[in-house]
């Protein structure tokens, strides 16, 4: 198995090599697995100039899986939009079709105290966004900015959706409840946006080929407020690129902290790219503050949609459980007085936990 890795900026490098660890220890004795770096964002510009250079995208073309840190740093948007480092993540997501993206928020029972919300709300939470992440405003034409007669500047952007987009997530919307609990609650806002009218019929359309499944549907605004309020009754969100950027952060913080959020990426033809949900965090970069664990349990997903592995997978994740259990916290879950340890620490005790676990 051939994985690119591409650690990017910021606490990106920190947290993705904590993951790579806890890839090779679960993998161990394995001679299989080769690991491809390659530089993206704000590190690859310091190289030559281009936040996606084309060596890079070849060779997360060539893996048969992408472990990505994280892209951009504050400053970056005076660049144009083509050299910006945080864009890196959006050209190389466009070129490699990956449309589907997959952040599954589930609550650890040791960080019940950890989260925002009461124990009694979030106990149980488990829900999986599944965010379109090839389209919509973040891609759409035209875009840019623009002098008024009046000469005033002014800043524009093109909300839009076609069918064929809206119709391949909403059969993974379906196809994923059905392994779960056959709940689709589909977020739009029908009530003022064309595009997302479009959405609302067409998800409703392929709905229809899934009777055993439930569809709801919720504009974006009250489905905020539903999920703050009653988060248990959500299985699968489908969702626009916006929204779901918006709602899986908002997600993050019921399971304790975004550091904690995984997610998966996949193209029409399965390839998958893998990363935690958070950005570069420049405010904590290089102090070995970070919480390597999304990224850590990014690699599971990895191991789950990419390899068929659910075994190994399920391995990294009860390490995780483990080490939660026994106590340890990086300080964005860590309750007040309760101590907290490094990074580069939480990930020794993940692969620490992963090497001894009875197979
Ligand atoms: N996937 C990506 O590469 C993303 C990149 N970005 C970029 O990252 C930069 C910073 O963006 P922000 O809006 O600050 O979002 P962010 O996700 O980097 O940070 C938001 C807050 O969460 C904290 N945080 C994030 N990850 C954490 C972790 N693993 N452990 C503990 N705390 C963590 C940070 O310290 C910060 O207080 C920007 O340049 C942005 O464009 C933002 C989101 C995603
Ligand atoms: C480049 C951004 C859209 C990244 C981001 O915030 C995300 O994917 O969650
Ligand atoms: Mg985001």
């Amino acid at each position: 198995m051939k994985i690119a890795v591409l650690a990017g900026d910021g606490i990106g490098p920190e947290v993705t090599a904590q993951a790579v660890i806890a890839l090779e220890t679960v993998l161990a004795g394995s001679d299989k697995l080769e690991l491809v770096y390659a530089p993206i964002g704000g590190a690859a510009v310091s190289e030559g100039g281009d936040p996606l250079p084309e060596a890079t995208l070849e060779t997360a073309r060539q893996a048969d899986a992408i472990l990505f840190g994280a892209a951009g740093m504050p400053g970056d948007e005076s660049l144009p939009y083509a050299q910006r480092p945080g864009a890196s993540l959006l050209r190389l997501r466009q070129a490699l079709g990956l449309f589907a993206n997959y952040r599954p928020a589930l609550l650890f029972p040791a960080l019940a105290q950890a989260s925002t919300l009461k124990p009694e709300v979030i106990n149980g939470l488990d829900m999986m966004i599944l965010r379109e992440l090839s389209s919509d405003v973040y891609f759409g034409e035209p875009r840019g900015e623009r002098v008024l007669p009046s000469g005033e500047r002014e800043g524009y952007n093109t909300m839009r959706y076609s069918e064929s987009e809206i119709e391949r997530i909403a059969h993974c919307a379906f196809q994923t409840a059905r392994q779960r609990r056959k709940r689709v609650c589909s977020v739009d806002k029908a009530n003022v946006l064309e595009s997302m009218l479009l959405w609302r019929d067409v998800v409703t359309r392929v709905g229809t080929q899934y009777p055993d499944v439930a569809l709801s549907h919720l504009f974006v605004d009250a489905a905020a407020m539903a999920m703050m309020r009653r988060p248990l009754d959500f299985d699968v969100i489908v969702t626009g690129n916006l929204f779901g950027d918006i709602l899986s952060d908002l997600a993050a913080m019921m399971t304790g902290s975004i550091g904690m959020l995984p997610s998966a990426s996949l193209n029409q033809k399965g390839k998958g790219l893998y990363e935690p949900v958070h950005g570069s965090a420049p405010d904590i970069a290089g102090h070995d503050l970070a919480n390597p664990i999304a990224s850590i349990l990014s690699v599971a997903m990895m191991l789950r949609y990419s390899f068929d592995m659910a075994e190994q997978a399920e391995r990294i994740e009860r390490a995780v459980s483990t080490v939660l259990e026994q106590g340890l916290r990086t300080q964005d879950i860590a309750t007040p007085g309760q101590s907290s340890v490094g990074t580069r620490a939480m990930g020794e005790a993940i692969a620490q936990a992963i090497a001894s676990q009875a197979r």
